[in-house]
């Protein structure tokens, strides 16, 4: 059976507690997940929002058949068709081929290119599009590239209290809990997976989230909760997170330095945790984190990075390079662009050095602003290699 969000509304998804990583290895999900589908039920017309992954679509369609009869939905509304919101689409589709697909041009293509269907009943719809369902009316507001193509959010005005934005990815987190809503949850953690989801997904589409929020915002709509597709619904203040993503799509930053590195036999990490002292002694007010990128989460460490005014970011040299979570790192940070942060490179090298050099070009990729040469040193840094590197540190923190 499903569980009630409001009078209209029922969640009928499916909660993920065993998730552990998502979109092959690249996102870690400790905390679990939920793949979210609502099935609005109108006056005249019932409406089902969404699916869940596909290895869940037997679970989803037996269980959505106790909550309501598949034959009396008259529409399906699919927000955005990656296969973890649409993968349930092809054996629901199997009990109730006509019903009609409501989803962006975008999203037709997508569904088309994943399960390759003959016959399903696709209607494109645009921003403003509408579906009256009786004492319910849904609106369609186009969000491309929040986080894909196709994607699209669904805004409900079923009266007082149920002004609801099915907003799919936007504002999600991978979180999985018995309870639907914020209120009935440990905040601190929603938010982590909140901030997580936007550093490590969206902001490389921070302009359009910007964009997108604005135009919301300008159309003045009463808001009672926003029902994302991974993890908890908003509903204690709403506002809130819509205001969390303006502040992340701005440059954000708090008064953070990251220093991430890697070590085969720790003279890397002396270096980093000497520069670290150095920071400190200038500029104790900063916060100061230093992760091993090859020991600590990958998707954390993104998150610190984004929220950090600088990073420094430390490698030996290997094999004429440097070390390969390193390299992944910053593969990863390039892709997501974050915006005004300062930059510098340090490492140890043992006969031909030069991996400063290699991962201050890389850095400079990424789009961060190179604050110095960086800090190399020869094989294992003794007393007054480390004085230096602390001395390095307090240059650094001059710059912030
Ligand atoms: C497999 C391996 C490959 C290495 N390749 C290079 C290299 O190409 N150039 C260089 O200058 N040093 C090279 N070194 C030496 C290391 O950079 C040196 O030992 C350094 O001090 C290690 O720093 P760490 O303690 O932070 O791991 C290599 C060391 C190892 C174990």
């Amino acid at each position: 059976m499903g569980k009630k969000v409001s009078n209209h509304v029922t969640w009928v998804g499916k909660t993920d507690w065993e998730l552990k990583s998502f979109h092959g290895n690249e996102l870690s999900t400790y905390d679990g997940s939920s793949y979210n589908a609502y099935l609005v039920r109108g006056s005249e017309k019932t409406v089902l929002i969404d699916t869940v992954w596909q290895p869940y679509d037997k679970e989803f369609v037996s269980r959505l058949q106790e909550e309501v009869d598949l034959s009396s939905i008259d529409y399906i509304v699919m927000n955005h068709n990656e296969i973890d919101h649409s993968g349930s689409l092809p054996e629901l589709m199997r009990e109730i081929p006509d019903t009609p697909i409501y989803c962006t041009a975008k999203g037709e293509s997508i569904i088309k290119g994943h399960y390759h269907p003959e016959d399903w009943n696709f209607v494109n719809v645009k921003t403003g599009g509408t579906l009256d369902l009786g004492d319910v009316t849904l609106t369609f507001v186009e969000a491309p590239m929040l986080h894909w193509p196709d994607t699209m959010f669904t805004y409900m005005d079923a009266g007082e209290g149920e002004h609801i934005l099915f907003s799919n990815d936007g504002f999600g987190q991978h979180f999985a809990s018995e309870s639907l809503f914020d209120e009935d949850v440990n905040k601190e953690e929603v938010y982590h997976e909140a901030m997580k989801y936007w550093a490590n997904i969206l902001n490389l589409y921070a302009n359009q989230a910007k964009k997108k929020i604005n135009e919301i915002l300008a159309m003045n709509l009463p808001l009672d909760m926003i029902a994302p597709s991974h993890g908890i619904i908003w509903k204690s203040n709403p506002t809130e997170i819509v205001e969390k993503y303006l502040e992340w799509a701005d440059a954000y930053q708090e008064n953070q330095v990251t220093i991430m590195y890697d070590t085969m036999w720790n003279s890397t990490r002396k270096i980093g945790e000497a520069i670290a002292r150095g920071i400190y002694k200038v500029r104790p007010d900063i916060t100061i984190k230093l992760f091993n990128a090859s020991k600590e989460d990958k998707n954390d460490i993104v998150t610190e990075v984004f929220r950090s005014k600088a990073v420094l970011v430390g490698s030996p040299a290997i094999n004429y390079g440097f070390m390969h979570s390193i390299g992944g790192m910053l593969e990863m940070i390039k892709g997501l662009r974050f915006k005004k942060k300062k930059a510098a490179a340090f490492g140890s090298y043992g006969w031909s050095g030069g991996v400063v050099k290699q991962m201050t070009e890389a850095l400079k990729g990424c789009g961060f602003e190179i604050v110095n040469d960086g800090f190399e040193r020869i094989w294992v840094p003794d007393e007054g290699v480390l004085a230096e590197a602390e001395e390095y540190g307090k240059q650094f923190a001059e710059n912030l």
